[in-house]
């Protein structure tokens, strides 16, 4: 039996992946690590599952598998701590920068650990990334919408800045017009080496993002929507499958596909 413990098991993510591992046969949450104003919501997790409401409190190896769906602002210490305790974390959480990840794999290198960071875990967003990062060679005139839940704390989503991130390895330097000026500030959104991103909160979405690539008299636009949180599940008992067999901790769904 693989033992997984659950950050975050509190929150919508939280508990589409504790129903999960659940049902999984050859996995069980042995443990839940939430903030003290959840103190009470053991009931979320299986019977015989302990609650800790403090990262200290958390005993080294309890579990085999550190699974984080938290914030962005506990997630980085979140994964220190299960990389300094012997579990291979799988996470979901979004809002690492990019320094705090090189720590991360440094450290994951140091105890000889792999673990997994999938900015977005939905088959969908997997191929649109992989898709735009394709088109870009051939179009490097692009801007990225992304849109979601109005709960969203932040933004740009993970799965738009890789999105930006893998389109800039394949794309050549592009400017748009140099005098160009905003009358209202932000109206051109954020700025990744020249990519605009725009993020959209609205309720009643999910999650989606759609690249817009534009060229001489033509334009590709490629679009992925969740309409459900569920359509994470099959992408995160993926990477609970293999965790395993990586020796590094490695950012995106596709290294264990
Ligand atoms: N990779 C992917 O495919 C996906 C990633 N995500 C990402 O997952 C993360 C969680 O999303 P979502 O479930 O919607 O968010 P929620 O706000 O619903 O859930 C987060 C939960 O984590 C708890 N929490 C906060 N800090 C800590 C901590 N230090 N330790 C343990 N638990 C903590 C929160 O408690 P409290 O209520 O007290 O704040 C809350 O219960 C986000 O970063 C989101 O972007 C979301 C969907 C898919
Ligand atoms: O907060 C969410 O909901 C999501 N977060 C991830 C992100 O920031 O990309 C993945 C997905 O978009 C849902």
């Amino acid at each position: 039996m693989t033992k997984v413990l659950i950050a975050g098991f509190t929150g919508a993510m939280g508990q589409q992946a504790t129903n999960l591992v659940n049902e999984l046969p050859d996995f069980e949450v042995v443990a839940g690590l939430t903030t003290p104003k959840h103190a009470d919501d053991r009931a979320l997790l299986p019977a015989g599952a302990t609650v800790y409401t403090a990262l200290a409190d958390v005993p080294a190896g309890v579990a085999d598998i550190w699974l984080d769906f938290t914030l962005p602002s506990a997630v980085y210490e979140n994964v220190k701590f299960a990389l300094a305790h012997g579990m291979r974390p799988v996470v979901g959480t979004t809002g690492l920068t990019d320094e705090q990840l090189s720590e991360l794999q440094a450290l994951a290198k140091t105890n000889q650990l792999g673990g997994l960071i999938a900015p977005n875990f939905g088959m969908s967003a997997v191929l649109l990334m992989k898709f735009a990062q394709e088109a870009a060679k051939y179009f490097p005139d692009v801007e990225i919408i992304e849109m979601h839940h109005e709960d969203k704390k932040d933004a740009p989503s993970g799965t738009a800045l890789n999105t930006a991130k893998l389109i800039s390895q394949n794309r050549s330097a592009h400017q748009t017009a140099p005098d160009e000026h905003e009358s209202l500030a932000g109206a051109r959104g954020g700025d990744y080496e020249g990519i605009k991103l725009h993020a959209v909160r609205l309720p009643g979405y999910v999650a989606h993002e759609q690249v817009l690539f534009g060229g001489a008299g033509e334009a590709l636009t490629i679009r992925q929507d969740s309409f459900d949180r569920k359509s994470f599940m099959s992408g995160v008992k993926v990477a609970l499958e293999h965790v395993h067999e990586l020796d590094q901790l490695v950012v995106g769904l596709e290294n264990v596909l």
